[in-house]
Order: structure tokens, then C-alpha cells, then sequence
């Protein structure tokens, strides 16, 4: 990143607005109040905000349905039977993936269970999975009931790798020689794309050339990392991927998923899968006839029909993101997490209140900074919400803050710098 001179003024920061070239976009989202004024609002990690536009797109759904009924599956340029076609450039663009290499579908734990019956096959010695230790907790019971459903035990097949002693950031290098040491005992490769907790965003290209160079499958939880960090998985030839809309994707609260399947397994019937019709070849599916025929490519993976209302909600957002551009969102954010950065390491520096654990390097995290707080515990953070920061509090002592792009400004990021002044005082 350019050396921007990042100073603690309010004046600083309206100039840094001023010359934002996507700071029409705030416009289009509605903020939630706190203690009756606008939050600050640094929780895209968590849920994103809602774009103004949803309602339209959910009310041209429900239009559709009330007019149309039955015949809005076949009828009209928006028909439901194909509409999920419409999500995929955006996705593609989000994902750096081909538009048949990804779908819309589910929500993310249920997409990685069905990944998972593809890309998790031990046999033999090969069994093992390596994954990040202390990954999202539904990603620890995803793998251990895979594991279990194997007849394997997962204290012996799967390997959690931590930082170092006294390190919070996992580094590259380890990553590579345990995968390297575990060989041809390594079935897969499973990790978060961003690590939830500490924000590191992880080399999922390397990663995925030292799995493959053990034979082992590679596939990444991109929870975190989706419309938030740069990302190149057909390029950097990751097997599969999973992640959410409802966090910086911005689509609401639950909503719909999506997978990313590499081409080299479009038409590759010998992987195993578990199958429903709306995987099934598009042309034959009303022939209501016997013997499953998959889709070319993700498609294949897809089960049961679309959920309109949920790809409308999820639309709205990916229109925002393929105006932007993902180039434009990542070039503001890593300017917008360093001014946060920046103004957390000049206000509170040697305070011993807080550290930040995230990796100091823009290209190795996404918006997100996770401080641990050492002194005050979530007081902290109950303190900084009275003023109106929203961020959040993950057990057992870190502090979450994501400037997003899309909807945050600087002036945000300096409003904090204030409260975080003031709450030092408090907690001295
Ligand atoms: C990294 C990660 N994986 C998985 C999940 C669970 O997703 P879902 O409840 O949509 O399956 C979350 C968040 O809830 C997450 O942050
Ligand atoms: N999906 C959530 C929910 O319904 C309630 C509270 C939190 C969530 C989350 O998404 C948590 C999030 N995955 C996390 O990183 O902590």
C-alpha cells in the first residue's frame, strides 16, 4: 500500500472521503441506529448491511409469484427454473472462478457436508485432514462428523495446526511442512480462507500446490473471505470452496450460499456425490425419468430448486458488487483497514490494552482487524457500543472490527478513533 501519511483529523479523513470514488455507495444501505443515533458500523465479518435495493428485487419476486403462480418456474425473462444463471458473472468475479465453476445454493455448512462426500475420501493410510486449529466451530463438527461417518476417529485423522508459542498468526511456512510431513497420509486440505477469529487471510495458492503436490484434494471455507479479499480459485487450481452471502456479501441474514468446483471435475462423473434433481441435466429434468445425469459443472452439485426469494435478496447485493468492482472495493479497504490500523496503533500504542493479532500486511488479511484486549475484557467492548460501535466480541478475548468498503467511510474509521481515545482513559 502507498504510504497515504494517514493523519488523526477529522479533516484528514472527510479529504480521504471526498476523493473515494465509491462513496456513493454508503447511500444505498440502511444503517441501524444505536442509543438513537446512526452505529458505527464495523460488522460485515458477521452480517452486512441491507442494500436499499432488496426490497425492489423482493417485491418483483413477489409480483412474480402472485401473478404468475406456477407458471412464473417457466414464464417470463426471469424464470425461476434458470435464475440462478443470473448470480453467477457477479459470483465469478467475487470468487476469480469461471461462471460454471460456481453456484448459488443452501447455506455454508450444509454446502460443505456435500463437499465434503466429494473431496473427502479416505482410503488406506490416506485419511488425514489437515485444518487450521480453531477453526469456525461449525467447520470442527462438519469435519469430525465426516471423519466419523468414514468409521474413522477423529482425534487420529484430523490434524489442527497452530501458531507458534507465543504467535497468533499461523505461518506460511508451517502450513507447508506439516502438509509436506504428512504426505501420503493427507486426504485433504480444509482451512478457512480467512481466519475468523484472527483475520488472517491465508496464501490459498501455495496451500493448494503443496496439497496437490501430496496428492491431497484442497478446498477452503471462504466465509470471511468472500467479497471482502482478492480471490483467483481457478488460477490458483483450489479444488472447492463454500461460503455465505450474508457477511460482506451483504444479501441478509441466512441467505443462500454458494460452491465453487473447479472445472477439471465439470464432467467427472467417478467423484462421489450425493445427487437431487435440480443437479440433475437441465434438459431431461421433467422427464421424471430414473438414472441421475449431472449438470456440467457446479450445477452438478446443486439438489433441490432454487430459493427465489433468497437469490432475489442475494442479487440486489451482487448488482452493488459488479458495479464497483472488486478491484475498486479491495483498492478503498486495504486504505481503510490501515487508517484503522494506523489510528489503533496512535491512540492506544503502548497502552498494553490491546494488541492487534491481526497480520500486519495488507496482502495477508481482508478488512478485518481482531484486537486482543488485555486489560478490561469485554467491558471494552460494552464501552465502545454505548458510543455506538458496533463490531463484535468473540470468546474468549478478541474484539472484531471490519470497515467495509462497500458502506464504511473514513470518517467512520475516525469517529472510533475518538471513542477509542475516550475509552483508554477509562480503562487505564
Ligand atoms: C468461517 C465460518 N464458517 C461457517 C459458518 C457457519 O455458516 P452457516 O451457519 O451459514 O452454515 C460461519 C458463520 O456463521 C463462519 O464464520
Ligand atoms: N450467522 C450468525 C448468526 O445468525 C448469529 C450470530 C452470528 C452469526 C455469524 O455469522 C457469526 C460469524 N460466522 C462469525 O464469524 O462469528
Amino acid at each position: 500500500m502507498p504510504n497515504l501519511n494517514f493523519e488523526f483529523t477529522e479533516e484528514f479523513a472527510l479529504k480521504m472521503d471526498q476523493n473515494d470514488p465509491l462513496r456513493s455507495y454508503r447511500d444505498q444501505f440502511y444503517f441501524p441506529k444505536v442509543n438513537g443515533r446512526d452505529a458505527l458500523y464495523f460488522c460485515g465479518n458477521s452480517l452486512g448491511l441491507q442494500p436499499k435495493s432488496v426490497k425492489t428485487y423482493l417485491e418483483k419476486e413477489l409480483e412474480n409469484w402472485a401473478n404468475l403462480a406456477v407458471d412464473g418456474h417457466f414464464e417470463g425473462e426471469d424464470a425461476w427454473m434458470y435464475v440462478r444463471q443470473k448470480s453467477k458473472p457477479a459470483l465469478a468475479q467475487i470468487l476469480g472462478a469461471h461462471p460454471h465453476e460456481v453456484v448459488a445454493m443452501n447455506n455454508l455448512t450444509s454446502n460443505l457436508h456435500f463437499l465434503l462426500v466429494s473431496f473427502y475420501q479416505p482410503k488406506g493410510e490416506r485419511t488425514k485432514i489437515l485444518c487450521e486449529a480453531g477453526a469456525f466451530p461449525s467447520d470442527q463438527y462438519a469435519l469430525e462428523s465426516q471423519v466419523k461417518f468414514h468409521g474413522l476417529d477423529p482425534e487420529e485423522t484430523i490434524v489442527e495446526l497452530a501458531p507458534r508459542a507465543g504467535e497468533h498468526i499461523l505461518r506460511t511456512e508451517d502450513i507447508l511442512a506439516k502438509v509436506k510431513e504428512i504426505g501420503s497420509s493427507l486426504a485433504l486440505v480444509m482451512m478457512g480462507g480467512i481466519q475468523y477469529y484472527s483475520g488472517q487471510l491465508f496464501d490459498m495458492k501455495d496451500i493448494t500446490a503443496a496439497a496437490h503436490g501430496v496428492g491431497a484434494y484442497c478446498g477452503f471455507d471462504l466465509a470471511h473471505a468472500a467479497g471482502n479479499a482478492p480471490l483467483k480459485l481457478h488460477n490458483w487450481g483450489v479444488d472447492f470452496a463454500t461460503w455465505c452471502s450474508y457477511k460482506y456479501l451483504n444479501s441478509g441474514p441466512g441467505n443462500i450460499s454458494g460452491i465453487f468446483v473447479h472445472e477439471r471435475f465439470a464432467d467427472d462423473q467417478s467423484l462421489p456425490r450425493f445427487a437431487g434433481w435440480w443437479g440433475h441435466d437441465e434438459g431431461q429434468r421433467f422427464l421424471m425419468e430414473k438414472g441421475f445425469i449431472p449438470m456440467h459443472g457446479a450445477d452438478g452439485w446443486q439438489l433441490a430448486n432454487s430459493n427465489i426469494l433468497a437469490l432475489a435478496a442475494h442479487q440486489a447485493s451482487l448488482d452493488l458488487f459488479a458495479q464497483a468492482g472488486m478491484e475498486q472495493l479491495r483498492a478503498k479497504s486495504e486504505k481503510l483497514t490501515g487508517y484503522l490500523e494506523f489510528l489503533i496503533d496512535e491512540i492506544s500504542g503502548n497502552s498494553g490494552i490491546l494488541e492487534i493479532i491481526t497480520p500486519r500486511t495488507a496482502s495477508e488479511r481482508g478488512c478485518q482487524l481482531s484486537l486482543l484486549i488485555h486489560k478490561g475484557g469485554k467491558a471494552v467492548f460494552d464501552s465502545w457500543y454505548a458510543h455506538g460501535v458496533v463490531g463484535d466480541w468473540r470468546n474468549p478475548n478478541v474484539i472484531r472490527l471490519a470497515p467495509t468498503p462497500m458502506y464504511n467511510s473514513f470518517l467512520d474509521v475516525y469517529r472510533f478513533g475518538k471513542i477509542l481515545e475516550q475509552s483508554l482513559h477509562d480503562f487505564a
